[in-house]
């Protein structure tokens, strides 16, 4: 820590500097010009003394430019018997302390100095402490849900954050698997390191080991200079993977020496790197299942395991499409600073009976949709467009109940034809009353669920 002594008696100078060096925590700069120290204002000295009888500036004067280039750094007075009324008078404008120059003086200004950094020292800690009151498992700023169904969701993130225990996220696409892993670690003692989140599936294979690890410079042809992989890049923080089930095996296993050994070295270097990190990890596929193909590591399995999450499909969360509808809404408003835009009755109807695929993501592009398209403020049914499912999204995909296949379906056709049931009773070749039935059914099953 930086320490500046002002002082325009050399040998006074030479002395304080000398007792207060003999401390390996402090640096000591010494200056006999009011100019000198205001040049070196800069670099942040941690505590400043100043001698009032200066050959270039009065006491008075100094500290008024010393609290100019900096507003916070205490300033201690050290000044002869004469110039008692000024440092009073400097006390009073704000100076931390006053010294008399006497044998004493040596003592006394390690004891300011002292005093000075257990003041810091607690306020730092009363600081943390209202930053945890403050922000503590307040999950809600992050991810919004009103259901029963999240309420399990919402006490195991908690539970998460409290502690540095791995996460493991399943979900469907689009469920906010990503939003919850940036909760936890928002509210876990992590929150002022780095999140940093890396998509697998986005990555192609044979960039995910440097990406994770970094490289040396020389390391392959193109590497220009050194690299930084994420694990370093997180280092103190969270490292969040999605879609680990895409990690190809050979990676798997570096992954798991990294967790294993805390430590990562990057290609083409030899030393070993600690890292502290928490990982949080996210699927959306059944992960034991590809433990049991052979195409996922049992050891990473369990490594990363650590607390499970399962986020329900947006479908089983009964309540909170209208609630998340409401506070998209909200959002849409305030970023584009047009007028309250809300939903007719007809059109809340339309949203609650909809399973979406996409879950929160797709509710949201549909609502923002919804709210450019209609008009005078009010969305209507007309102005609620399911998008078509893509071959890649075909409602039969995945692994699900009969009746949530079949709910799917009658879904998928009732957006692809602007939800015109007689034609789409046609086109399926059933009758009206029972896509009625089934759509009924799904929302009675969505509720015994919540
Ligand atoms: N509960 C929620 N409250 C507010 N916004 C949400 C919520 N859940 C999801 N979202 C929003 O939905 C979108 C998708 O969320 P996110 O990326 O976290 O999902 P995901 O499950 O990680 O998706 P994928 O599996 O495709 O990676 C984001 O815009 C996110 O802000």
């Amino acid at each position: 820590m930086l320490i500046f002594i002002v002082e325009d008696d050399p040998w006074f100078g030479e002395l304080l500097k000398h007792h207060i060096s003999l401390n390996p925590d402090y640096e000591v700069c010494l200056f006999s010009t009011a100019k000198e120290c205001l040049e070196k204002m800069y670099l942040q000295p941690m505590l400043v003394s100043i001698d009032l009888n200066l050959p270039d500036s009065t006491g008075s004067q100094l500290y008024r430019k010393i609290r100019k280039a900096d507003g916070n750094v205490p300033v201690v007075v050290i000044s002869a018997q004469e110039s008692v009324s000024e440092a009073v008078a400097l006390l009073k404008s704000g100076v931390y302390d006053y010294i008399l120059k006497d044998e004493n003086t040596r003592d006394l200004f390690w004891n300011t100095i002292n005093r000075y950094r257990e003041t810091l020292a607690l306020k730092e800690e009363v600081r943390v402490l209202e930053d945890q009151l403050i922000s503590k498992y307040d999950f809600s700023k992050i991810i919004k849900g009103n259901s029963k169904t999240m309420q399990p969701v919402f006490a195991l993130m908690e539970k998460a954050a409290r502690t540095n225990i791995n996460v493991l996220i399943s979900g469907e696409t689009g469920t906010g698997k990503e939003l919850v892993a940036k909760a936890i670690h928002a509210n876990s003692s992590r929150r002022k390191k780095p999140f940093v989140a890396v998509n697998m599936a986005a990555i192609p294979t044979e960039l995910v080991e440097s990406e994770l690890f970094g490289y040396e410079k020389g390391a392959f042809t193109g590497a220009m200079q050194r690299k930084i992989g994420k694990f370093e890049e997180a280092n103190g923080g969270t490292l969040f993977l999605d879609e680990i089930g895409e990690l190809n095996i050979s990676v798997q296993s570096k992954l798991l020496r990294a967790l294993q050994e805390r430590e990562i070295t990057r290609i083409g270097g030899s030393g070993k790197i600690p890292v502290d990190i928490r990982l949080i990890t996210a699927t959306n596929r059944e992960l034991a299942d590809e433990v049991k193909n052979g195409t996922f590591r049992e050891d990473l399995y369990y490594r990363i395991f650590g607390l499970p999450i399962e986020l329900p499909p947006l479908r089983h969360r009964e309540g909170d499409i209208l609630f998340l509808a409401g506070y998209f809404l909200r959002e849409f408003v305030k970023a584009n600073n047009v007028g309250d835009v809300s939903l007719t009755r007809d059109a809340e109807e339309k949203l609650i009976q909809y399973t979406y695929p996409g879950n929160v993501r797709e509710l949201r592009s549909i609502i923002e949709l919804a709210a450019v398209l209609c008009e005078k403020n009010h969305i209507s049914p007309g102005d609620i467009r399911f998008k078509p499912v893509t071959s890649k999204g075909m409602p039969v995909a995945g692994e699900k109940s009969l009746r949530d296949h079949t709910l799917e379906i009658i879904n998928y056709y009732l957006s692809t034809y602007q939800h015109n049931i007689p034609l789409v009773a046609e086109k399926l070749k059933i009758g009206k009353s029972t896509i009625y039935k089934i759509l009924k059914e799904g929302k009675a099953y969505a509720d015994c669920e919540g």
